[in-house]
């Protein structure tokens, strides 16, 4: 009996070695730790918490840190950076030092290796979507009153109330799919829903392979894997359609007069050379996707909210529309003149924003921060996007939502046009879109469907909040941030509403 008691003992005294060793050789225990316990097993208590709502610990953490801090992950810590400084820094430090990770740990297990291994859809949004925006956005404004028109069914003498979060889905999918792959693909509703769930499969895939321990992910990856089925529902819409243009690729050259000016041809052009599969072009086509219409529709969800809300904002909204119309037409050009408008969506990013942090890179190796923190290989850092952007002490008002300040700000600002105040712009101070080399390469061309959608909303429908009149609390899960998805607004038709000409 004092043999198994004096075991008993030996293995308690050996779990509590290992349990302090573990803890005291933690690369990352000097990095202060908020939103609970640093021990080892606590902080999963502590990470269970951050599952909630955690806007106060990153609060706190941005508060009393002074610049770098940690929270607990299920799996992981994370290093939270603040200060115009150390963002700059996150921004300086190439992918050799700190890589933007491609969207999660466990991506590796669910794309295609090809795809992986070469994301040059990422340069394809960057270096021909954004510079062939004059090209595509006639067909863009052409989709959206279409568009609208279907989803939106209204009346002039009556009130029809919309909930917006899944109408802004549909509608900015089918509004991003016309620069993506054209008509009719674009107004196909299974095509479409298939692009609108992708995300939502992507995370399903990403928290079921989170359960499990990293060698049996890769066994698990092979029998759930949504991303794997969306890709091959999405092949047949596509398959059609990529052989036809790689035909008259070879049958026309550089004859090809009507060749398509879409997102599609631009990967067909860099995918053909590669004699890449139909499949990984469909799942770089649903990732770009992904990346377009979750934030493109919950941005826009939260400024038609705030219109509903506070309708003194509609009139000079209307007034600088019309007249951005009246001189240039629905081009571009008149798109740029409407500060006012740019203004109400850096302002919506600004305090709603679609995530608490920002910027998110992994360490490639040991790193020292400027401010002396320590950052081990593999561990994952990023932004207080939240934080930064609700302190007063950068922003005047901070916690107040002023649709029009970077307009005002705009016009202060000696006449040059105050480029830094414009909804594309990123700084360290301003993050929603990221900063820096990774910053979203689609900013360009959200920044114009989303004007274009919101002056055709605002010329041609009278908004109210619908329910009971108040707006709802946003929605924080985790990191991310998004509106009330049962938000209601109401749209009634104005009369003699501007028309797209
Ligand atoms: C309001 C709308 C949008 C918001 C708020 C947004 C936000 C972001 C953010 C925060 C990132 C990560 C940046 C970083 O890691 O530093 C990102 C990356 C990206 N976004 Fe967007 N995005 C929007 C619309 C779009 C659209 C419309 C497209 C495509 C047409 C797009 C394509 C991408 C791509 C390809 C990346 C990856 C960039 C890289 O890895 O270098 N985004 N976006």
């Amino acid at each position: 009996m004092d043999d198994y008691r004096q075991v008993a003992l030996a293995l308690l005294a050996a779990g509590i070695a290992t349990y302090a060793v573990r803890w005291y050789t933690d690369p990352l225990r000097a990095i202060p730790t908020v939103g609970g316990s640093s021990l080892p097993g606590l902080s999963w208590l502590a990470a269970f918490r951050m599952l909630g709502d955690c806007r106060d610990v990153l609060e706190e953490g941005y508060r009393k840190a002074h610049g770098t801090f940690k929270i607990p992950a299920l799996d992981r810590w994370m290093v939270v950076v603040s200060g115009r400084e150390l963002v700059e820094e996150l921004r300086k430090r190439g992918d050799e030092e700190l890589s933007a990770p491609g969207g999660s740990q466990e991506s590796r297990y669910i794309f295609e290796p090809e795809v992986l291994a070469d994301e040059y859809h990422v340069e394809v949004v960057k270096e021909k979507l954004t510079r062939k925006l004059p090209a595509v956005l006639p067909d863009v404004i052409d989709e959206v009153t279409v568009a609208v028109k279907d989803h939106i069914v209204t009346r002039e003498d009556e009130w029809t109330s919309v909930e917006v979060m899944p109408v802004m889905q549909k509608i900015i999918a089918r509004v991003s799919n016309r620069a993506f792959v054209g008509l009719p693909l674009c107004r196909n509703e299974e095509y479409l829903s298939l692009a609108v769930d992708f995300a939502v499969d992507f995370m399903k895939s990403v928290i079921v392979l989170r359960l499990f321990p990293g060698f049996l992910k890769p066994i698990v990856a092979l029998f759930y894997n949504l991303v794997k089925q969306d890709t091959a529902r999405a092949v047949p819409f596509l398959r059609p359609i990529i052989e036809a243009r790689q035909r008259a690729a070879v049958d026309l050259g550089e004859g090809w007069n009507d060749k398509p000016t879409d997102l599609l041809q631009f990967l067909l052009d860099k995918a053909t050379p590669k004699n890449e599969s139909v499949f990984a072009i469909a799942q770089r086509l649903l990732t770009l996707n992904f990346a377009a219409i979750h934030t493109s529709s919950n941005t826009i969800t939260h400024a038609l909210t705030h219109l509903a809300e506070e309708p003194e904002l509609v009139e000079p909204l209307r007034d600088e529309i019309e007249k951005s119309i009246a001189a240039d037409g629905w081009t571009g050009a008149a798109l740029a003149n409407m500060w006012m408008l740019d203004s109400l969506l850096r302002e919506t990013l600004r305090f709603h924003g679609i995530g608490l942090l920002a910027m998110g890179r992994k360490a490639m190796k040991d790193l020292t921060l400027r401010d002396g923190t320590h950052v081990p290989r593999g561990a994952l850092v990023q932004v207080a996007a939240y934080a930064t952007h609700h302190d007063s002490a950068l922003l005047a008002r901070a916690d107040a939502f002023d649709a029009f300040r970077y307009a005002r700000m705009r016009s202060g600002e000696g006449g040059g046009g105050g480029a830094r105040q414009q909804f594309t712009s990123t700084s360290a101070e301003y993050v929603p879109f990221g900063h820096g080399a990774h910053a979203c390469p689609g900013r360009y061309f959200a920044a114009n469907e989303l004007k274009a959608m919101l002056a055709y909303v605002v010329l041609n429908y009278d908004l109210r909040l619908g329910g009971d009149g108040a707006r709802e609390p946003d929605v924080f899960v985790a990191m991310a941030a998004v509106p009330a998805p049962t938000t209601r607004v109401l749209f009634r038709k104005r009369g003699g509403g501007s028309q797209v000409q």
